[in-house]
């Protein structure tokens, strides 16, 4: 028995990740269905519904112009029929669609239906840090892995050669993902350490506006690098702190430093946090100016993870997470990150 995929989501990352998958659904006809829905959400674009023009084009022309994606994507704008039948579900809406997402496809899952989540972000509950992951196995009732990386859309897109890392607990679904995704120019390894790969994609984000602001402000290499150490140190120091097992190793695999690298040099919370470190604007600003319609992820997890530190009392442990949320949302001027880091204590080493 075939396995049908189904891409929830078809944004930058989720048109990209469909061209990847396109080319695994030809090459395996054996394993997978020949054809993959994805969800579109459905927009006016320049006149026309955004789904006909990738039906007919099969190019998504406002998240990612210019590539071709192979004619086995097939966009349905209703979720449900989007899911219908599929066994492997690959969620990569972005973090604030979720939970929407999981309540109306819940009725209508296949029984065979595992997920894997592209999804960077956190969630929280009373009790502390929720995976996305987790939101998608609880509500859903299936087992779920993750897939993180340094993983510029576009470059993907392009098959310029880039790695990225499964996290998941069963092996046998790790390797169906593995052969989902892996082709080579994309190459995948798996881990079972599925809370460190998914909490390095998730922070890492919050890092890159720091990153950001330090560019904003024209501060030389030097202390972009130590902003990327530290936040190296703290994405780990965070992961450990709210969940057991986690592995300093999966700090080194290409969800960690890694994404923490390209995310830092050309992700788009970068480039929104360096035009908001300019001065006069606000994040909600820059973002509808700068990204045409695509979703920073950076800051909603900057709110989350500051919220959940301040409760936690440990904010002090934390400096650089710390000041991108007051930067960012309390008025802070950027180079008070200066100031928060040149006070931080010394860490334990990697
Ligand atoms: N773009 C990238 O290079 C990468 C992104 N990611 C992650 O992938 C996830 C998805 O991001 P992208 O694919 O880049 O999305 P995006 O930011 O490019 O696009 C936003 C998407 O949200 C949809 N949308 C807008 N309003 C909506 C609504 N009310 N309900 C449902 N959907 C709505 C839009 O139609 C569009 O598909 C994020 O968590 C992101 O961090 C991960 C790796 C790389
Ligand atoms: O996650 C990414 C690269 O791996 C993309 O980061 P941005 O959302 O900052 O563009």
């Amino acid at each position: 028995m075939t396995e049908k995929i189904a891409i929830i989501g078809s944004g930058n990352w989720g048109s990209a990740i469909a061209k990847v998958i396109g080319v695994n659904v030809r090459r395996y006809p054996e394993l997978f269905d020949q054809e993959v829905r994805m969800w579109m959400f459905e927009e006016d674009y320049k006149g026309q519904k955004l789904s006909q023009i990738f039906n007919k084009t099969h190019e998504n022309a406002k998240y990612l112009p210019g590539i071709t994606i192979d004619d086995c994507v097939v966009a349905v704008t209703d979720v449900v029929e989007s899911i219908k039948d599929a066994t492997l579900l690959v969620f990569v809406t972005p973090h604030q669609f979720l939970k929407k997402t999981c309540q109306q496809i819940k009725p209508h899952l296949s029984p065979r239906a595992r997920a894997i989540s592209l999804i960077k972000g956190v969630d929280l509950n009373e009790d502390g840090v929720v995976l996305l992951s987790d939101i998608i196995k609880d509500n859903l009732g299936i087992d779920t892995s993750v897939l993180m990386g340094a993983n510029i859309a576009n470059e993907v897109a392009k098959g310029m050669f880039s790695e990225a890392t499964i996290g998941s607990k069963d092996a046998k679904n790790a390797e169906m993902f593995v052969k989902v995704f892996d082709t080579p120019t994309f190459k995948c390894s798996w881990i079972d350490d599925v809370a460190g790969v998914e909490i390095c994609g998730a922070i890492k984000n919050v890092v890159a506006l720091a990153a950001g602001f330090c560019d904003g402000m024209k501060l030389p290499g030097n202390t972009k690098a130590a902003v990327l150490r530290i936040g190296l140190l703290e994405m780990r120091a965070f992961a450990q702190y709210f969940f057991s097992g986690v592995k300093t190793d999966t700090f080194f695999e290409s969800c960690g430093l890694a994404d923490l690298f390209v995310t830092c040099t050309e992700g788009r919370n970068r480039k929104c946090a360096e035009a908001f470190a300019r001065g006069g604007k606000s994040f909600s600003q820059v973002e509808a100016e700068l990204l045409n319609g695509q979703k920073l992820q950076g800051t909603g997890t900057a709110e989350e993870v500051y919220r959940i530190l301040k409760k936690k009392k440990i904010t002090q442990d934390f400096p650089l997470l710390t000041a991108v949320y007051e930067i960012s949302f309390e008025g802070k001027p950027p180079r008070y990150l200066l100031e928060a880091l040149a006070n931080q204590k010394p860490k334990s080493k990697l």
